[in-house]
């Protein structure tokens, strides 16, 4: 389905993304997750084939997707901020997806419109950001295509509308699988929806790993610094912060029953960190954590 070997892109000879490699044979929902400027969009483009890579192989469905007119098939890119004409109206907007994805599941796109109640002939220049959203996820869907990419689908949904997405999307996976990408800074807004998890950080994919893995991931110990220390051990440490002769501290491990027992003996506190907060720490920059130390 995505083959990715050795991928090197580079924007006016700045490095942007350097030897990517990501390989899934079968349908898998992935979240994509980095900081600003960290290359996600640009990925998506080389995926979708709006960008060539400089060096390396992309693959997808068996298709190189750049410069090839069949690649549209295989992929469906719905950015945030879609470009639709200012002359559209939802049925307008359908009809280019119908005309564009040769597995377009019409009535999928028409229960997806009801669903998030969206009017059939008010142009969509005149949406709100969440109802825009919400026509982007509609087309996305019905593409049916076996790449199917959001940037941002989350973004402008309220916690209903969110609920709306998690269900629709997950019911379609479930009813015709396909590998379907979504990129997102806050990573708990999609997390519940994706099997995997692919974090770009220092111009590469740095981590590529089962949510229920990665997100098992973060402690937050905190009490007296020297019972702090005393349970840290060699764990790696992310963040640490000196309040007096307190410290707290985020460790990169997972919430061990071990850890439990260490940090229950030293009287410290001890708790999971959220995934948010521990994917920040670690893809923090050397700058960021001198500025803090
Ligand atoms: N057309 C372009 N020409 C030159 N540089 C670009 C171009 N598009 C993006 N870049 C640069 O490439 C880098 C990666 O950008 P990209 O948009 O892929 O990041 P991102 O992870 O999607 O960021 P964000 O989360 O802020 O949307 C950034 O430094 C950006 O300035």
């Amino acid at each position: 389905m995505i083959k990715i070997n050795n991928l090197s892109f580079a924007y006016d000879r700045k490095n942007i993304l350097k030897d990517v490699n990501l390989t899934e044979t079968e349908p898998v929902i992935i979240g994509l997750w980095g900081r600003n400027g960290s290359g996600k969009t640009t990925l998506m483009k080389i995926l979708s084939g709006m960008e060539q890579q400089d060096k390396g192989l992309v693959e997808v469905d068996g298709v190189e997707p750049y410069n090839n007119s069949h690649a549209m098939h295989h992929v469906a890119f719905m950015q945030e901020d879609h470009p639709y004409s200012d002359t559209w109206d939802v049925n307008d907007a359908l009809e280019f997806g119908r005309d564009f994805n040769q597995n377009w599941d019409q009535a999928l796109a028409d229960e997806l419109i009801d669903i998030f109640q969206l009017p059939r002939k008010k142009k969509i220049r005149t949406f709100s950001k969440g109802m825009k959203t919400m026509i982007t996820i509609a087309i996305g869907l019905a593409s049916k295509a076996p790449l199917t990419i959001f940037d941002e689908p989350s973004n402008g949904l309220d916690a209903h509308m969110r609920k709306q997405f998690y269900d629709v999307l997950l019911d379609s996976y479930d009813e015709h699988p396909r590998t379907i990408l979504l990129s997102s800074h806050h990573i708990e807004e999609v997390e519940p929806l994706c099997e995997k998890i692919a974090i770009i950080d220092n111009n590469t994919l740095m981590h590529y790993e089962e949510t229920d893995v990665l997100k098992n991931n973060g402690v937050h110990l905190s009490g007296s610094k020297e019972a702090v220390r005393s349970v840290i051990g060699t764990i790696r440490v992310l963040e640490e912060r000196k309040l007096g002769r307190q410290l707290n501290v985020m460790l990169d491990s997972p919430l061990t029953d071990e850890l439990k027992h260490r940090a229950e003996q030293a009287g410290v506190m001890i708790e999971k960190a959220p995934f948010q907060d521990y994917l920040v720490n670690l893809t923090k920059k050397e700058a960021e954590l001198n500025a803090h130390a």
